[in-house]
């Protein structure tokens, strides 16, 4: 029998129908990704370059070599991030299901350098931020107070102030994302010739600068301005001088200024 015209949905319904159902689940993404990281399980295909499919059952030897975990979970949680495309799923002749890492799976993996885009995924999914995203209406309902604020009772400036293993995490998130891009940007960009000072504002732990100033030797001075408690934890860089303050407030001078966010 023929459906009444009025009651069968278009081709665009049923597409937002779908599109609402994965929005409802995107929560489930991040989580598995954090879970995977936490679990070390790109590590553990990755094996020194090997990249060696696996199934879950030996993902999880490797990952718990001691016994126990559930390979039925982890492979569940696998599947789901294959559809991010994260892992690379493989049918054995036997029909057993395999993963390796894809390219976006291999930036969650320390490079020889041990920088990894892992440490970005987990500073911005700690705890602390969570509760506070749970609040983001309130921007909207009751502005008077920050989200963060009214989640972990303190501000995020005190929060990193306190803690000194968020402003480690922060800083390798930072590292992990900033130094490939700045690699890439300072093959392609020589504005700074004959510049001698550089501002780098929100420079974190100085490492954009170091990377210019190992680039161009005419920058003799560069400045490092960021929060007071960013530049607690920054190593010390010849040639660089960390300055705490407030970009709102002022801004050291310099012949040139620098900005990178994340
Ligand atoms: C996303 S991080 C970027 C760090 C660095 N520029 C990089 O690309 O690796 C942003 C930085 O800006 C700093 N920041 C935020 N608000 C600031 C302000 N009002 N004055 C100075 N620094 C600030 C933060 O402390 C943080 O280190």
């Amino acid at each position: 029998m023929e459906m009444k015209k009025e009651n069968r949905s278009t081709e665009s319904e049923d597409k937002a129908r779908l599109a609402i159902l994965e929005l409802s689940h995107m929560m489930s993404v991040p989580m598995s990704l954090v879970a995977v990281i936490k679990m070390k399980v790109p590590e553990a295909i990755w094996e020194g370059g090997s990249n060696t499919p696996l199934t879950a059952p030996q993902i999880l030897h490797r990952i718990r070599p001691q016994g126990g975990g559930d390979a039925d979970n982890l492979q569940r949680i696998l599947r789901m991030l294959t559809s991010y495309n994260i892992f690379a799923e493989h049918f054995s002749q036997t029909g057993e299901r395999k993963y390796s890492l894809t390219h976006i799976g291999k930036t969650l993996v320390p490079d020889s350098q041990g920088l990894t885009y892992a440490s970005f995924m987990l500073q911005h999914h700690q705890e602390e931020l969570m509760r506070a995203w749970q609040l983001v209406g309130e921007t909207v309902e009751d502005p008077t107070t920050e989200p963060f604020m009214k989640a972990n009772g303190e501000g995020v400036l005190s929060y990193y102030n306190r803690r000194e293993d968020a402003r480690v995490l922060l800083g390798k998130s930072m590292r992990g994302m900033s130094i490939p891009f700045m690699r890439e940007l300072l093959e392609n960009y020589d504005g700074f010739h004959g510049v001698e000072t550089v501002v780098d504002v929100g420079g974190n732990t100085g490492i954009c600068l170091q990377m210019i100033m190992s680039k161009f030797p005419s920058v003799r001075n560069g400045i490092n301005f960021d929060l007071p408690h960013s530049i607690l934890s920054a190593p010390q860089i010849p040639g660089v001088t960390h300055v705490g303050g407030n970009a709102f407030d002022f801004v050291p001078e310099a012949d040139a200024i620098f900005m990178k966010g994340g």
